[in-house]
């Protein structure tokens, strides 16, 4: 990896070997983001969540000067796609070939015309609908746990909870049972257990994106437990030959993505100081003058 005074160094060889290659041809890199604890700062109520304010302008800078740039979210896509503020980039530099995909992969938001693509509602959803609060309130006599109902999925917060650990493990199996009774996944992440149709993940939904965009190298970035699955898709990806950076957005709350990163970032203000870091870097190499019209 040549000097950079603006990036860190990756601390695997891999890591180092990804963002040479990263460098070496930005206009044909894939920059994927998770947007939680990511792009935007863990907050209380999930409504309220919004990127940190270093993060549109890094996104702004970065989107012309590479291949592709993709925000993967356990969110649905259109929800991410307004509290993200993505739909007012669209028509900005780069931003056209911009997509969120929503639903750990199963939706899909394009910046282009704003189309929006979901799959159709799973009975098993709409059933756990029906039985989750008692579900909840049975579990929690004496504690509170806030239901996200996301349309495609269902999402049990402990964060306001007087005690949100002990609340999510007497969550847990309850909520468990429930997934199975109705065919459905647990999707654990900080602070939440998400009842989730099966069929798709983050490594997926990374994997779709490479296969369609072919990218030369790809950075994902990531804070919560549903990301391990992107992290794991882009070691595949790598023994196959793309180089490739796992960049941790790092929290207390959550360590298993520490331990599995080539990359660790101060939460959401480092991974907008990573991305701006790029931009300055791929501009620095090309002179100050932005790199090319990408392949994505
Ligand atoms: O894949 P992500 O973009 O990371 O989305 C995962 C879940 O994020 C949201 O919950 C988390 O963020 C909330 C707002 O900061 C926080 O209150 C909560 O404790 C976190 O778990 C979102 O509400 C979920 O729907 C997403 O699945």
């Amino acid at each position: 990896m040549g000097s950079h005074p603006a990036l860190p160094v990756p601390t695997t060889e891999a890591g180092r070997d990804g963002l040479t290659a990263f460098l070496a041809a930005p206009e044909r890199a894939l920059v994927a983001l998770d947007f939680d604890g990511t792009l935007a700062p863990i907050v209380p109520n999930p409504e309220d969540s919004r990127p940190h304010p270093d993060v549109p302008p890094a996104l702004a800078r970065l989107a012309p000067l590479i291949g592709g740039l993709a925000v993967i979210t356990g969110r649905a896509a259109a929800d991410a796609a307004r509290l993200g503020g993505f739909e007012d980039l669209r028509g900005a530099p780069g931003f056209d070939r911009f997509t969120v995909l929503g639903a750990y992969g199963a939706e899909r938001w394009n910046a282009l015309d704003g189309s929006l693509t979901t799959p159709p509602p799973h009975p098993g959803v709409m059933a756990a609908r029906a039985d989750l609060p008692g579900v909840v309130r049975d579990a929690l006599p004496s504690d509170r746990a806030h239901i996200e109902d996301k349309g495609g999925a269902l999402a049990v917060h402990t964060r306001r909870a007087d005690d949100p650990e002990a609340a999510l493990e007497a969550l847990r199996e309850p909520l468990t049972l429930l997934a199975a009774r109705h065919a459905l996944t647990v999707e654990p992440g900080r602070r939440v257990l998400e009842l989730r149709p099966p069929g798709t993940d983050k490594g997926a939904a990374l994997a779709e994106l490479v296969r369609a965009a072919r990218p030369s190298a790809v950075l994902y970035a990531g804070d919560d437990l549903g990301d391990l699955a992107a992290f794991d898709a882009l070691v595949k990806l790598r023994d196959n030959g793309l180089p490739g950076v796992r960049v941790c957005s790092g929290s207390t709350e959550v360590t298993a993505l520490a331990e599995a990163c080539d990359l660790l970032v101060d939460g959401p203000a480092g991974v907008a100081a990573l991305l701006s870091g790029l931009a300055d870097a791929v501009e620095g190499a090309a002179g100050g003058t932005p790199r090319g019209t990408g392949a994505g």
